[in-house]
């Protein structure tokens, strides 16, 4: 049974989730604080964290950051309000597997505890080439999309290291993906890293490996991710976080194409090739002293860079498209496609998630239609309160009903139209709720 740890201090929310957990065969463990997660943390074995952003003693954020020290490769889920956003992006940039936006829906939860239990324990991805996600990869039909695969065709063949940039969630491990795919070393490893997971005490031994009773803790000798991906591709993902000593280390590997495990004087030729990526302005990060010079110009052999996704709209619909298709596959449910109102919304928004954000509303959505086209009762208040804040000036007395109307529309939606549930979880009483979904015609 896996274990998960729920850290949530809205008491309601907790132990609705824990219960629908629990009854979907998972063993929960639910506190509200940091520190006492922490604790939990130290003396079990757990499997994934679902943690809430604020909290009374900190922020999912900040334990994020304080589980990392602990141990590295537990997948997180972040539950945020949508306004935040932002900070579930600023989430996926320090190691989190995903976010899911209160209110939350359960089956949208169920979905993605799933998906985080289905990726390795490790940030190590053994691969299998069937694995990897050449089939639906989308590659656009926008000038720039063009570009982009031209790009990737000329340089997959190639021996030559290379940069990716882009915001995050703009793709650039699918185009990792995508290039090894394209390579001579597509049947063999494929191995994923995230730098931003990896603590500045074990980044050294998870990279490179460590021999038995190299330090405290290294109770057998341990292969690195660069052995495991000897002869294939290793990918690595927000190389800016790689601490100094480290950096040192990959220069090294880059120089002489050897490694030597942590307290071994034996070295180990390794042939892999390196791609990596990053959201954050690496080269600023070299003059600023904080990125090795040299490492930088060996890595940045060729880039590529992944646009955002408010910049791609000529392929935006494409993706939405396919998210869709995957998710009625998923869900068994018949969706056509989207209404133009949805449309149109999401050619407005700025979607600063990129297409992970697309894919997140893309799947929430599906979950929600009761009809088979997406509309716009299914799309998160926020993406379109978003265009009325940018396109008309609402009272604050207007504005504060909108937000209410949303919120109350949205707890209904998660809690199937239970009233009681609802009322509980917006902190009022049920005859307030049936007055507010009378005045608002919900
Ligand atoms: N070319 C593509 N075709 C289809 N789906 C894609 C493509 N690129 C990205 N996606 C979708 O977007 C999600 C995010 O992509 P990916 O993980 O590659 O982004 P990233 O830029 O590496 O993100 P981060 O910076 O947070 O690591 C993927 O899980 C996938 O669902």
């Amino acid at each position: 049974m896996k274990h998960i740890l729920l850290v949530e201090d809205d008491l309601s929310y907790s132990r609705i989730i824990k219960t629908f957990l629990e009854k979907n065969g998972f063993h929960v463990f639910a506190t509200d604080h940091i520190k006492e997660a922490i604790q939990i943390a130290k003396r079990e074995e757990i499997d994934l964290i679902i943690t809430d952003f604020r909290l009374p003693d900190g922020t999912g954020l900040e334990l994020l950051t304080q589980y990392k020290s602990l141990k590295s490769n537990t997948p997180t889920i972040l539950i945020t309000n949508y306004a935040d956003i932002r900070i579930a992006v600023k989430a996926m940039k320090m190691g989190a597997f995903e976010y899911i936006t209160k209110p939350i829906n359960p089956d949208e939860l169920l979905l993605t505890v799933k998906d985080a239990l289905k990726t390795p324990k490790s940030t190590e991805e053994s691969s299998n080439p069937n694995s990897i996600q050449g089939l639906d990869y989308i590659v656009g039909k926008s000038p720039d999309a063009i570009q982009l695969e031209n790009h990737i065709q000329l340089v997959a063949p190639t021996d030559l290291n290379v940069l990716i940039l882009g915001e995050t969630g703009t793709g650039k491990e699918y185009i990792s993906r995508r290039i090894h795919h394209h390579s001579y070393r597509s049947q063999q490893s494929f191995v994923a890293v995230d730098c931003g997971t990896l603590s500045k005490d074990l980044a050294g031994s998870e990279l490179f490996g460590h021999m038995k009773g190299a330090f405290t803790g290294a109770s057998e000798t341990k292969a690195g991710h660069f052995e495991a991906a000897q002869g294939g591709t290793i990918f690595l993902d927000e190389i800016g976080n790689l601490d100094y000593e480290s950096q040192i280390k990959l220069l090294r590997a880059l120089e002489e194409k050897k490694i030597r495990k942590i307290g071994s004087t034996q070295e180990i030729d390794i042939d892999v090739r390196i791609l990596v990526a990053t959201n954050e302005n690496l080269f600023q990060q070299v003059q600023e002293g904080k990125f090795r010079e040299d490492l930088y110009y060996r890595l940045n052999e060729f880039s590529i860079t992944a646009l955002p996704l408010k910049d791609r709209k000529g392929d935006l619909m494409l993706f939405a498209e396919q998210f869709l298709a995957e998710s009625s596959q998923k869900l068994n449910k018949k969706l056509d496609g989207f209404s133009e109102e949805v449309i149109g919304q999401f050619m407005q928004y700025s979607w600063p998630g990129n297409l992970r954000e697309l894919r997140n509303v893309v799947r929430r959505a599906s979950l929600l239609e009761t009809n088979t086209y997406i509309s716009l009762a299914a799309i998160p208040t926020e993406i379109l309160q978003h265009q009325s804040n940018e396109s008309s000036q609402l009272t604050i007395k207007e504005q504060r009903d909108f937000d209410e109307k949303n919120s109350i529309k949205e707890t209904l939606i998660a809690t199937r139209y239970n009233k009681t549930k609802t009322a509980e979880l917006l902190g009022i009483d049920r005859k307030t709720l049936y007055n507010k979904m009378k005045k608002y015609g919900l």
